[in-house]
């Protein structure tokens, strides 16, 4: 658990790498950033000088990277789109896709959450999970569930996470009677109960939010969905929902709304396609949608690892930044079957890769735009784009310790201590980040910082 101790003025000394532009990282060898008692970003010096003599900063309390490593933005998730309630089934889906996933897996798991023993287990656990694996802010799926949706909001806030936090929000027949709300009215009841519930122990939207969360189309009746509209309107809490994810989704869509132009539409008919809403999925988007979730300036977090593991199909990332729409990435656990964002950059990677071989070079995404959807990206999906995502002065400091091994001359046998990448001493800056994106796992990421505020280290940090 982070300190209660309040924060002093901090100087991050050592290398950081962080995104310039969609495809430019900047890779500095020799930097210094400054973070004020408030967890702001001060200064940046990009030559690691004058750190000691700077007005003000002479008594500032140093960290330092030892070894081979460097600074690197906290990931949004966002991680832009996680299932808490999920976390157990991770790797659990089979032969299974979207629909009977949902039936088999996902509704019977997730019902359990009136158990708040257990919802207290499970969340604690995603939390630092994801925590670990450097994800600073996370826009959560809870459950229908009240007390076990803001239990989930209570362990966000003393963990030190950014999060939205959302009540899952499904009436309709598609879910089963033990796991379902019984009327649009009580899902907007319920709902507004965890909205008060945030307002009470995070006034000011520091760390967390609630976000509405009515699950998809297929899970709400046509009256919920403007039911949550208008609390949207009222209340100006974002929003978050899936589209278009699987074929055969899009068709149910198509049959239980005909009077909606398409599946974008059905939420636009409802007003809830607004710039705070997060969108997950987006496979099969027609262009007309894309240009209408444009011109509304909704966002779309993008879920590679889960699109392949339940077969929903390839989402043209580039299609979608091409028309002018922002796009981050998300784990989607538990269709996804990893917490890490760094493991769903990848995927992100390898889809477009996928694409590319049948379509051509120019849809392949690289590295350094991979990293911005993990960072910057998700900063703006969320709606944090101006506190959170690059080492700016002026954002907050979230921020992760990456730090890979050396491997010393006669260290030929492997240790429990080894992580995954090793250093060989010969990299440039640029291969050696290449090096973490392609084989770095949680390990590589000793130190974890929100705000300012240490939330999580590895014995590797402490040492
Ligand atoms: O990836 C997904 N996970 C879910 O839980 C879900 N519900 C509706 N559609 C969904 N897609
Ligand atoms: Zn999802």
């Amino acid at each position: 658990m982070p300190s209660d101790k309040p924060l002093e003025r901090t100087i991050y000394v050592g290398p950081f790498v962080h995104s310039k532009t969609f495809d430019e990282l900047e890779l500095c060898e020799d930097g210094a950033i400054g973070v004020d008692e408030k967890g702001k970003i001060t200064f940046v010096d990009r030559h690691g000088t004058g750190v000691s003599n700077r007005p003000g900063w002479e008594s500032a309390k140093v960290v330092r990277i030892s070894g081979k490593g460097f600074f690197f933005p906290g990931f949004i998730g966002p991680d832009s789109h996680i299932h808490a309630s999920q976390y157990p089934n991770l790797g659990i889906f089979g032969k299974s896709t979207l629909l009977d996933w949902l039936q088999t897996y996902t509704f019977p798991l997730e019902g359990s959450f009136s158990d708040l023993e257990k919802a207290r287990k499970i969340y604690n656990r995603v939390v630092a999970r994801t925590l670990a694996n450097g994800t600073t802010t996370a826009a959560y799926y809870a459950t229908i569930h009240v007390p076990a949706t803001n239990l989930l909001a209570d362990i966000c806030q003393t963990r030190g996470q950014r999060a939205f936090v959302g009540r899952v929000c499904m009436n309709s027949t598609l879910s089963p009677d033990y796991y379902r709300d019984e009327s649009a009215e009580q899902a907007i009841k319920a709902s507004r109960e965890c909205i008060e519930h945030v307002k009470k122990i995070d006034p000011a939207n520091e760390l967390i939010s609630h976000i509405i969360t009515p699950r998809f189309a297929p899970s709400c009746t046509k009256e919920s969905l403007k039911m949550l509209g208008d609390l949207h309107r009222e209340t100006g809490v974002p929003c978050q929902t899936h589209i278009s994810e699987n074929k055969n989704e899009c068709e149910l869509v198509k049959e239980l709304y005909p009077e909606s132009k398409s599946y974008a539409g059905v939420y636009d008919d409802a007003g809830l396609l607004t710039d705070k809403m997060i969108l997950a999925h987006a496979v099969h988007l027609t262009q007309e949608e894309k240009e209408l979730i444009r011109d509304r300036k909704s966002k779309i977090s993008h879920c590679p690892a889960s699109n392949t593991a339940i077969t929903s199909g390839c989402c043209r990332v580039r299609e979608l930044m091409d028309t002018g729409i922002d796009v981050g990435l998300g784990t989607d656990v538990s269709g996804g079957f990893s917490p890490s964002i760094l493991e769903v950059t990848r995927q992100a990677i390898w889809v477009s890769r996928h694409i590319a071989m049948h379509e051509g070079d120019h849809v392949k995404l690289s590295t350094e735009e991979a990293l911005y959807l993990a960072t910057r990206g998700g900063a703006k999906v969320v709606g944090l784009e101006d506190k959170i995502g690059g080492f700016d002065v002026g954002k907050e400091f979230d921020a992760q310790m990456v730090r890979l091994d050396e491997v010393q001359d006669g260290d030929d046998e492997l240790d429990d201590e080894d992580g995954p990448v090793d250093i060989f001493g010969n990299e440039s800056f640029e291969n050696t980040v290449a090096k973490w994106v392609y084989n770095g796992n949680h390990q590589n990421t000793v130190a974890v910082w929100v705000k300012g505020r240490l939330v999580h280290q590895t014995k590797k940090f402490a040492a």
